[in-house]
């Protein structure tokens, strides 16, 4: 990574509180361009509220976040989309009794300027999006098909390419692969793997260590609302504070052999 590369993100000391909880607490983070940054650390660290934070989802307590030259503090998911952020969710979210089809459609849509509602016509760069995103994550072949009816792997593929459909300059993935097994986990590698080679920045959020470890440039574990650690990968698993607090042990041997050999379980 060369000090030239350009910052795309920035955020500076970042607060988001509930009542007396402080759910981010002072959390600062630089992302540059074509970087695939992880975030990890244990259940209620924070970082699902760090995204929606970010991705307008909610608004921040306190602190400084700037997206390609917009101060975006403050401003709403629609409106952060727009300006070219674009996110997945742990659990699914989408348009369930409407068409996979359809449903990037709407990402498509809505998710590259502002839009007025009612008035909804759909446009050949539209149907292009769309059509695009839908062949990248292989889902072409289930374009009309119900979502309702879709199979865990491909209702995570399609948050994917409702986010990629929004054209982002930065992918927000929150668990990506969750509750997916291990050859489905690697199928996202995979996929996660062409969106880096496109040059697209990306944020990720994992606990299955193996995917975050293989793509991220860069780590940083959270715990309380706060950053505990930032390095990299090589490096998570030789931290006392983060194995402590995180890992654990037998977490720590295993990715000691990964780094050795390329091989950890998930
Ligand atoms: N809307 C809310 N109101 C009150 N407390 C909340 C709200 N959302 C999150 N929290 C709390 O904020 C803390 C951080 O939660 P968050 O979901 O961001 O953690 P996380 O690191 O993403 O956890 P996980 O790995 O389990 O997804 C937790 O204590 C959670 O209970």
């Amino acid at each position: 990574m060369t000090d030239d590369t350009a910052t795309l993100l920035e955020c500076d000391n970042v607060v988001k509180r509930f009542g007396s909880l402080a759910a981010v607490d002072g959390m600062s983070l630089t992302v540059r361009q074509g970087e695939v940054v992880g975030i990890g650390g244990p259940n209620g660290a924070g970082k699902t509220t760090f995204f929606d934070v970010v991705t307008g989802v909610t608004p921040a307590t306190d602190g400084r976040i700037v997206f390609d030259g917009h101060d975006i503090a403050g401003l709403g998911a629609d409106r952060i989309c727009q300006l070219g952020i674009a996110r997945t969710f742990q659990l699914n979210a989408a348009f369930e009794s409407l068409t996979v089809r359809e449903n990037i459609d709407i990402a498509a849509y809505f998710g590259r300027s502002r839009r007025a509602i009612p008035g909804i016509r759909l446009g050949k760069d539209v149907r292009e999006q769309t059509d695009e995103a839908l062949a990248f994550v292989g889902l072409a072949d289930k374009a009309d098909a119900a979502v309702g009816q879709l199979p865990v792997l491909d209702r995570k593929l399609l948050m994917i390419a409702g986010a990629i459909a929004t054209k982002p300059k930065l992918l927000f993935l929150d668990e990506p692969v969750g509750g997916l097994n291990t050859t489905e986990i690697d199928h996202i590698i995979g996929l996660v793997e062409r969106l880096k080679a496109d040059g697209l920045t990306v944020v990720l959020i994992e606990h299955v260590m193996r995917f975050l470890l293989a793509l991220s440039s860069r780590v940083l574990i959270m715990h309380h609302g706060k950053k505990i650690f930032e390095g990299l990968p090589t490096e998570v698993a030789e931290d006392p504070v983060v194995v402590e607090t995180y890992l654990g042990e037998a977490t720590r041997k295993r990715l000691k052999s990964f780094f050795a050999d390329g091989e950890v379980g998930a």
